[in-house]
């Protein structure tokens, strides 16, 4: 029968493992090797892994007999055997089984191929006793390995057999028997799948799941080396539990993997090495934390699903049960007491469970090792008889595996082969218990009260696998099925192990005892004494216990009481939600991105489009200014030539309006538009005879100025003839017509060229805005406003110039009037006036000027003045008649305030402001005459 030997080293090698060893959480000095398991006969091959030796050091024990327990000799008992010192490689255990073949295969596992079989050391026993099986105290080797003393020794004794039921045993290599009771109701088993797995585990399939396993641990004081004789009871037979069937420890766990549910148990006399058993050392592993390694071991083996660990950590102390993981790390008694009462409730899924209790998950070996850790800090312990740091409290790890198969939809071999349909999570729970050490007396009062709890709490536990026995007894005579006499409830313990007794859980019970006792007669009685009780209990637990084990249900959903706990479909279906979410954000946030980004566009757009409106609008309205400042100025340019044609100057062939405006002869309206071309025109007004005499269109005003009656005369001496000064002045208006003509022709283009800017600027967009055509406008209108004004200030100075010299003139007349009598005086009065009037006589009437006359008169002059004076006394009579001038008492005349007169603003320049003559009133005018 294959077994599975740890790979063996030499006691002092340092530990090498991956896996962080637990700390001792008690203080004893170690005695530096620890026991090796020791297996009742029968045992089952199915079993935890059990914990490495790094040296084994075992008392000597007197042999058994197949099939029996070991019987402890007490303080008789020669320790002088044989001892098997045993040495694991710390390096194989946290290494997971794997299938490469050079990979050193786990001390524990049983998972090992043939080849490493042949590579494991061989356990040499002096008595020549090869040992090639697992030094394995849960293995379920199922071949019943026993701890045999000396050969025949215990056949000798014969105080103790424990005898698996015939039935229930299974053959072995050695004939031993197993001790398996249980059943399974395995799905893949049933269906014809999961042969592998069937053929890996068999021994599983046969009948047992109880595993009771008894560990004996070495004697402090040694035995100067003799430490084999301690285990061999029966050198011959070679026993001990270092032979096991392949890979019973292994699928034990693997089971637990699987979906079954495990309960693993230390019992055992204070002090024996039940804790250290379940917790071992850093080069010593114990079950649990070989328990954890084949967890991560199978997890990483199986790629195909997904797990989730969880664990938490109670003790159950006087009775009540403490959270450990809850509780502060101070290993104070009362720690405890400010915690909610956790209590014990039932479930038709979960079975009896603790709650509230809080669970960790856990992700890594070193993890669950930490926490578990943690929890060992709080526990409590206490000084005792035998043990200097003695657990006080039953401690009860629990880790929960969730798993459910990877593939989506599973429908992939493994899916079908192993059973595990599609969708659901599969719950199991290994529980690892190290319960408190029993006591027969305690000196303190405490110590007394801890141990009558421990102590009932285990008699309880007792009474009731013996009542299993009973009712196993019964059930085959057809008695009560549901064990509701069973006493579970009578104490935490028993009510907490429920589901495990009762047959719904597998189990290994290790059992522990010391054989030799170093100390007076007394005390080795006392171990006597409970090495035997312990032995009994394992017996009666071996044969007890059956049940039928069945694979966890897998919780579909997170729905339901039992499905509400699956964390791993919560987080699942939380995953899926979280995911939806995010896609859906994800969809929303390119929507929203897009209709924020598209909702900016539009409001870009829409100010870019109020902007281009705005810009537009101000376009507009300059475009429109201009148009009407150019329309203005066009209107006014059509006034001034209306107004040109209007004087009627050739009309009628008389100037009668022309005389009126006379005073304007001297002036000419220079009008300086700067075009484009930078046309600059002086447009002159062409009634006055200087402007007829056109010295030039170009003439400057400037010059008029200075235009004196002496100018005027001059003036008149070269259009003497009257007729050419009339065809002059025909041609000088035509001349300034065409002028105008070709200015407003001008002015149209410059309009048309606006408008063309102004739309192809609208067209563009705007691109290229210019306002200089409307700026250089504006500032032409104003400039020549301003022109305007100052040519008004100026012609107002030069009339004022012109009354004085009236007046004068008007007293020089009458001074003349007085020497040459009235008539001469008449005349020369009115050559004066008429040269000073406002309106200028024809040229051909004018008179000659006073020099000339003073030189002597000719008849023909003299009747051409009088003839003169004859037109102008008629002009003179006509003006006055038509309210134009004002003739005064004296013959003076004056011209009527031309604001009064309607026919002067008639004929005045449109859109100039004619110059205001503020003529005398009536006094007024009498006073200068006076
Ligand atoms: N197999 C072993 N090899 C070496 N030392 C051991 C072994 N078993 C126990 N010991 C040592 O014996 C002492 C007592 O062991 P342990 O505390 O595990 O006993 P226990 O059964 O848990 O006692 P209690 O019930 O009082 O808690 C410890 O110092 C431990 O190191």
């Amino acid at each position: 029968m294959a077994t599975t030997l740890p790979r063996l080293r030499g006691s002092n090698d340092p530990p090498t493992g991956a896996l962080p060893a637990l700390p001792r959480p008690k203080s004893r000095k170690s005695t530096g090797g620890m026991a090796s398991p020791i297996k009742t006969p029968g045992t089952p091959r199915s079993g935890l892994r059990t914990p490495s030796a790094a040296s084994v050091h075992g008392a000597p024990l007197s042999p058994a007999p197949m099939g029996a327990l070991p019987i402890p000799r007490g303080a008789g008992v020669n320790s002088a055997g044989r001892t098997l010192r045993k040495t694991v490689s710390i390096n194989s255990f946290p290494q997971p089984p794997s299938r490469a073949g050079s990979v050193p295969p786990s001390p524990l596992s049983g998972a090992v191929t043939p080849a490493r079989r042949a590579r494991t050391p061989q356990l040499t026993s002096k008595n020549g006793y090869q040992s090639n099986t697992t030094p394995s105290l849960l293995n379920g080797g199922g071949e019943g390995k026993s701890l045999l003393g000396g050969a025949g020794t215990r056949h000798s004794d014969g105080l103790i057999s424990i005898a698996s039921p015939p039935q229930s045993r299974s053959s072995s290599a050695q004939g031993s028997c197993s001790t398996s009771a249980t059943t399974y109701d395995d799905p893949s088993e049933s269906n014809g799948v999961g042969l592998k797995e069937k053929r890996a585990s068999k021994g599983l399939d046969g009948k047992g799941n109880v595993i009771v396993s008894i560990r004996v641990r070495p004697d402090a004081g040694g035995n100067n080396g003799q430490t084999e004789g301690e285990w061999m009871v029966d050198g011959r037979k070679s026993l001990v539990a270092y032979r096991g069937r392949e890979g019973g420890d292994y699928y034990y766990v693997r089971r637990v993997m699987e979906g079954y549910h495990g309960t693993v148990f230390a019992y055992g006399m204070t002090g024996t090495g039940k804790t250290f058993s379940m917790q071992g050392t850093a080069s010593s592993p114990g079950v649990i934390p070989l328990a954890i390694t084949d967890i991560f071991s199978y997890i990483r083996e199986t790629p195909t699903r997904e797990f989730l660990l969880r664990v938490s950590y109670l003790e159950i102390y006087n009775e009540r049960i403490h959270d450990l993981l809850s509780m502060p790390t101070a290993n104070a008694t009362g720690a405890g007491s400010a915690q909610e009462e956790i209590k014990l409730r039932e479930d038709s899924k979960r079975g009896v469970y603790a709650t509230p209790l809080k669970e960790e998950i856990v992700q890594s070996p070193t993890q669950l090792l930490r926490v578990i850790a943690r929890g060992d800090q709080a526990r409590r312990t206490a000084s005792t008889q035998f043990n200097a740091r003695s657990s006080r409290s039953h401690a009860v790890v629990q880790i929960v595996v969730e798993s459910r198969e990877r593939l989506p939809g599973g429908s992939g071999a493994e899916g079908k082969r192993s059973g595990i349909f599609p969708g659901g999570v599969r719950v199991s729970t290994l529980s690892l218990i190290d319960l408190a050490g029993s006591e027969k007396a305690a000196e303190s009062k405490e110590r007394r009260q801890e141990g009558s709890h421990i102590n009932k709490s285990l008699l309880t536990l007792g009474t009731v696998i013996s009542k299993l026995s009973e009712h196993k007894e019964k059930e085959g005579k057809g008695g009560d099925k549901d064990g509701k006499h069973l006493p579970y409830r009578d104490s935490k313990l028993t009510r907490l192990l429920q589901g495990a007794l009762s047959g719904n859980s597998l189990v290994s019970i290790l059992c522990t005892i010391q054989t030799g006792s170093a100390g007076s007669t007394a005390s080795a009685n006392t171990h006597a004494t409970e090495t035997l009780n312990t032995l009994k209990f394992a017996s009666r637990a071996k044969n007890s216990i059956v049940s039928h084990a069945k694979r966890a249900e897998e919780a579909l959903g997170a729905g339901g009481e039992g499905g509400a706990r699956v964390l791993l479909e919560r987080y699942r279906m939380e995953i899926l939600e979280l995911r939806q979410q995010l896609e859906s954000q994800a969809k929303t946030n390119p929507n929203k991105a897009e209709d924020a980004e598209k909702e900016k566009d539009a409001e870009e757009e829409l100010a870019r489009e109020k902007e281009a409106e705005a810009r537009h609008e101000e376009q507009i309205l300059e475009m429109q200014l201009a148009r009407t400042a150019l329309k203005e100025r066009i209107d006014h340019l059509n006034r001034l030539i209306l107004s040109s044609k209007s004087t009627g100057v050739n009309s009628n062939g008389t100037y009668s309006a022309l005389g009126i405006h006379n005073r304007f002869s001297q002036s000419s309206i220079r009008t300086s538009l700067t075009t484009p071309g930078g046309l600059e025109r002086a447009v002159s007004r062409g009634s006055s005879a200087s402007t007829i005499g056109r010295r030039s269109a170009n003439a400057r005003h400037s010059s008029s100025e200075e235009t004196t009656a002496n100018e005027d005369d001059d003036t008149i001496g070269e259009y003497g003839d009257g007729t050419a000064s009339l065809q002059a002045q025909n041609q000088a208006l035509q001349a300034d017509i065409a002028d105008k003509n070709r200015y407003i022709a001008t002015l149209e283009k410059r309009l048309n060229q606006a408008r063309r800017a102004s739309s192809s600027r609208t067209s563009t967009g705007f691109s290229a805005p210019s306002k200089g055509i409307m700026v250089g406008e504006d500032h032409s209108v104003s400039a020549l406003l301003k022109e305007k004004d100052a040519e008004i200030a100026e012609l107002r100075a030069r009339l004022d110039d012109k009354d004085r010299m009236l007046t004068a003139l008007r007293s020089a007349a009458r001074s003349r009037d007085a020497a040459e009598g009235l008539e001469t005086l008449r005349s020369d009065t009115r050559s004066s006036l008429l040269l000073e009037s406002v309106s200028p006589p024809p040229q051909d009437a004018l008179p000659d000027p006073p020099v000339a006359k003073n030189k002597g008169h000719s008849p023909v002059r003299r009747r051409s003045v009088d003839e003169m004076s004859k037109m102008l006394d008629e002009m003179i009579q006509d003006r006055v008649e038509a309210g134009q001038i004002v003739r005064g008492v004296r013959g003076s005349v004056r011209v009527v305030n031309h604001r009064n007169v309607g026919s002067v603003a008639d004929i005045s320049q449109p859109g100039l402001e004619l110059p205001r003559i503020d003529q005398p009133t009536g006094s007024e005018a009498q006073a200068q005459e006076a």
